[in-house]
């Protein structure tokens, strides 16, 4: 049976994740092997826990979804770990925003995050919106990340935080992309007000102006202090 949304079967090739026109979303998916990165894509495009999902590859999956009464085209990047080769910067490029899952299962996952998230602030990925997910919250009596820990975690570097079960809570995982998506369209919303400000003439001109000024008065004031 077709599935109720575009995932494409084959691996996502730098040609496909640009088409997607500038009004869309795309969402990148990160985090080590076995945390649920598909599961929480399935369960969020479809409603369902498959419990099985395809692990070599990354996969595109795009779909049009009502948010706040409008529809929007969303395409998230499912990608497979690798040994950390799917941290590419073109991925990075092309996403409106980060989610960055562990398992709360599995501290290593938990521990792994904070080099994905250097590599991201490396790439002045600073600019996106950031989330994580801490997945697997049904396997409560295994868990070996503390709430405190993830806080700190979300604090120090400014990002959104949720916790998920992919197999046992829908309204979670909705909950997380839906909020997720709409901190990215406000963020988008900005960078383009700001986009258009900078090519403004007028604004253009006057910052021209003010960084004029600025130098006169540096070398008014080396000259000062090199005759003194
Ligand atoms: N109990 C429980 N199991 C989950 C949950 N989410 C995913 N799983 C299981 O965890 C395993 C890995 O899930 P995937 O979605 O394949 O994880 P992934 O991060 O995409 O893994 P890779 O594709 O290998 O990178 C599967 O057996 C899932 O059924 C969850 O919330 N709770």
């Amino acid at each position: 049976m077709p599935l109720p949304f575009h995932k494409d079967p084959k691996p996502a090739t730098e040609e496909k994740i640009q088409k997607h026109s500038h009004k869309d979303v795309n969402i990148l998916i990160l985090g080590i092997q076995g945390v649920g990165k598909s599961a929480l894509t399935v369960r969020y495009l479809t409603k369902r826990f498959i419990g099985d999902y395809e692990t070599e590859h990354e996969s595109l999956c795009s779909h049009v979804i009502m948010i706040d009464g409008k529809p929007l085209s969303i395409h998230i990047l499912d990608t497979a770990w690798k040994d950390g080769a799917c941290m590419k910067d073109e991925y990075l490029l092309w996403a409106d925003g980060v989610i960055l899952v562990y398992s709360m299962v599995d501290k290593s996952s938990f521990d792994k995050l904070r080099e994905i998230m250097e590599w991201i602030l490396a790439k002045k990925g600073e600019e996106k919106v950031i989330a994580v997910i801490g997945n697997k919250s049904d396997l409560i009596h295994r868990k070996q990340v503390s709430d405190t820990e993830a806080t700190q975690f979300c604090a120090e570097y400014n990002c959104l935080s949720f916790d998920t079960s992919a197999s046992d809570s829908y309204t979670d995982v909705s909950n997380a992309f839906n909020t997720i998506i709409r901190e990215i369209k406000l963020n988008n919303k900005k960078r383009e007000k700001l986009n258009k400000l900078m090519h403004n003439p007028s604004v253009l001109a006057k910052l021209q102006i003010r960084q004029s000024l600025k130098n006169l008065a540096e070398m008014k004031w080396r000259s000062r202090t090199s005759t003194m």
